[in-house]
């Protein structure tokens, strides 16, 4: 289990929080699942299986970089590309992000953040064009956002887990570059925690369950769900039960 926090400077750092960065895929957005599911098809022609410890090593990644990690962990790299495998799979993905449901307690927490005037912003590993597929039915949700540093902005020189997108995140708040001690970042993946800590901001880990939990252990607080989340326990605003809306 990650760090609980109990130390003085844990709650010092803690009540210092004053703005907040949301990982994508996967925290924000249910889109992980479209991925895992076309990597299994393209892993059955080749007889074999996609399992959660590859999916570990892909997720949070920019695109070329997951699919590099896929053909070669999978040895599959003599018969397919990683450009290759980024062609094949981005029919089937195109059709799926139109769809994409948000994760539960996403939108109460981001409304609840705005509402009371705590800068947000998005960090994720995903390309511009995809982002536009994703966001497609939750426009007003992002529109919430501060900032949105996607995968392909030219700061991001390397993916997660360099901290290039968390600390071009933290430079375009108003009045930035915010001081990473003073910023949250939630993530889902092993990468993005990583990314996050080697920018030297605090994460709320909020991974899939199959997840193996040696991941968690980067992590300053690690939630089943963001409903779990406390903003108390960060010194933001508490949620105020009647006026929220779990979703
Ligand atoms: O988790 P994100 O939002 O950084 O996105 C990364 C890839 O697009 C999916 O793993
Ligand atoms: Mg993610």
């Amino acid at each position: 289990m990650a760090n609980q926090g109990n130390s003085d400077a844990s709650s010092a750092r803690k009540a210092s929080i004053t703005h907040v960065i949301f990982d994508m895929d996967g925290l924000l957005l249910d889109t992980e699942i479209f991925y895992t599911e076309v990597q299994e098809i393209i892993l059955a022609r080749y007889n074999k299986t996609f399992d959660w410890s590859l999916k570990a090593k892909m997720m949070g990644k920019k695109a070329i970089e997951a699919a590099r990690v896929f053909v070669e962990e999978t040895g599959i790299s003599d018969s397919l590309t990683a450009e290759d495998f980024l062609v094949e799979r981005e029919e089937m993905l195109q059709k799926m992000f139109p769809t994409s449901d948000l994760m539960p307690g996403s939108s109460r927490l981001i409304h609840h953040l705005h509402a009371n005037g705590i800068p947000i912003c998005v960090a994720t590993g995903t390309h511009t064009r995809h982002f536009d597929l994703k966001t497609q039915r939750h426009g007003e949700l992002f529109s919430l956002m501060h900032h949105i540093v996607r995968g392909d902005d030219p700061e991001v020189k390397q993916g997660k887990p360099s901290p290039d997108i968390f600390l071009a995140a933290a430079n375009r708040f108003e009045g930035g570059p915010v001081d990473p001690q003073r910023i949250l970042v939630f993530e889902d993946a092993p990468s993005g925690v990583l990314a996050a800590k080697n920018a030297g901001m605090s994460v709320v880990m909020v991974p899939d369950a199959r997840l193996d939990s040696s991941y968690h252990e980067v992590a300053d607080q690690v939630l089943s769900s963001l409903l779990d989340f406390n903003p108390a326990d960060w010194g933001l605003p508490p949620f105020e039960n009647s006026s929220t809306k779990l979703d």
